[in-house]
């Protein structure tokens, strides 16, 4: 998991082909800066490390809290629409959505602040270990007790969000539209607490962010058919254990319009030509 990928955008590198990827640049500035000295093997083999390590905490998060995105859509529809109204206004039919498009997008950054609560990713979080004797309201915990933050029951507490078990976006919004500040933001507990607090927290909410926006501009999300023809039937119920997962993924999945299926090949073509 470490190296493979690193090594083969090394490799892509040298032959002059490099795909575009975090590796590729990290190799490319530090050639630039190192050229082949010992320093800059120290640096590849930092690179590398910190790679697989994103690489590890980052890939299945990210993906299981897409997938609930797609439940959410296919379970809400009428969610969905909004978005899409507010895409077509912002973004407009031409292009695919970009970084700079998420500040206009208020109810896209309440359906992916909702995505984080509704399904957390990690249900029961990451265990911690108290380093001393602790009270907390009136329990004593001593030092060395693992501690489990209950992130599940936290984003599912009805003083915060009422009706916690619906995706509802609106609830991030105040009365002009924007983005309510008073409402507990799900992204102060979805990624742990503490000096261990997830590292690539930022990294993944834009990441996450462009991902719901573009597959929202470009596609209707629906459950889709199972192999007997019927409509797949969705819930939130999850699998897995640390990161909790859909049960069921929707895969009725198609494109918004001729301009919106150009707009996905156009955007994906660069990167199959360099696989
Ligand atoms: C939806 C996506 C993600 C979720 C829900 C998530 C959640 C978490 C949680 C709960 C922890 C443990 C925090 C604690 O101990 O209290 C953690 C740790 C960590 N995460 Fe994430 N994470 C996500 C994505 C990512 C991504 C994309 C990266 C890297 C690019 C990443 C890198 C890390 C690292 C390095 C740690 C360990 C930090 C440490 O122990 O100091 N995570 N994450």
């Amino acid at each position: 998991m470490k190296t493979k990928g690193y090594k083969e955008a090394q490799a892509a590198h040298d032959a002059g082909l490099p795909r575009a990827s975090i590796a590729s640049t990290l190799i490319q500035q530090i050639q630039t800066r190192y050229g082949r000295s010992e320093e800059s093997e120290d640096r590849h083999e930092v690179a590398m490390n910190v790679l697989g390590i994103a690489y590890a905490a980052g890939s299945d998060t990210t993906s299981a809290a897409v997938e609930s995105f797609l439940v959410a859509m296919a379970m809400f529809p009428g969610v969905q629409k909004k978005a899409q109204d507010e895409l077509d206004r912002v973004v407009g039919p031409g292009r695919l959505p970009e970084y700079e498009d998420l500040t206009n997008l208020p109810y896209l950054s309440a359906v992916t602040l909702e995505v984080m609560r509704w399904i957390p990713v990690t249900p029961i979080g990451v265990p911690h270990a108290v380093i001393a004797d602790d009270n907390y309201n009136g329990y004593y915990i001593p030092k060395g007790s693992a501690v489990i933050a209950n992130q599940w029951g936290m984003l599912h507490n009805p003083v915060d969000y009422p009706e916690p078990e619906l995706f509802r976006p609106e609830r991030f919004l105040g009365s002009d539209g924007k983005i309510n500040r008073t409402v507990r933001d799900p992204t102060t507990i979805a990624f742990g607490f503490g000096r261990r607090i997830c590292a690539g927290r930022y990294f993944s909410n834009n990441a996450l962010s462009i991902c719901i926006a573009s597959t929202l501009h470009t596609f209707n999300i629906q459950a889709g058919l199972d192999s007997s023809g019927k409509p797949v039937k969705l819930t939130s119920e999850m699998f897995g254990g640390l990161i909790a997962k859909p049960k069921e993924v929707p895969c009725g999945l198609t494109p918004r319009s001729d301009s919106a299926a150009r707009l996905v090949r156009d955007g994906v073509l660069p990167y199959r030509r360099q696989i």
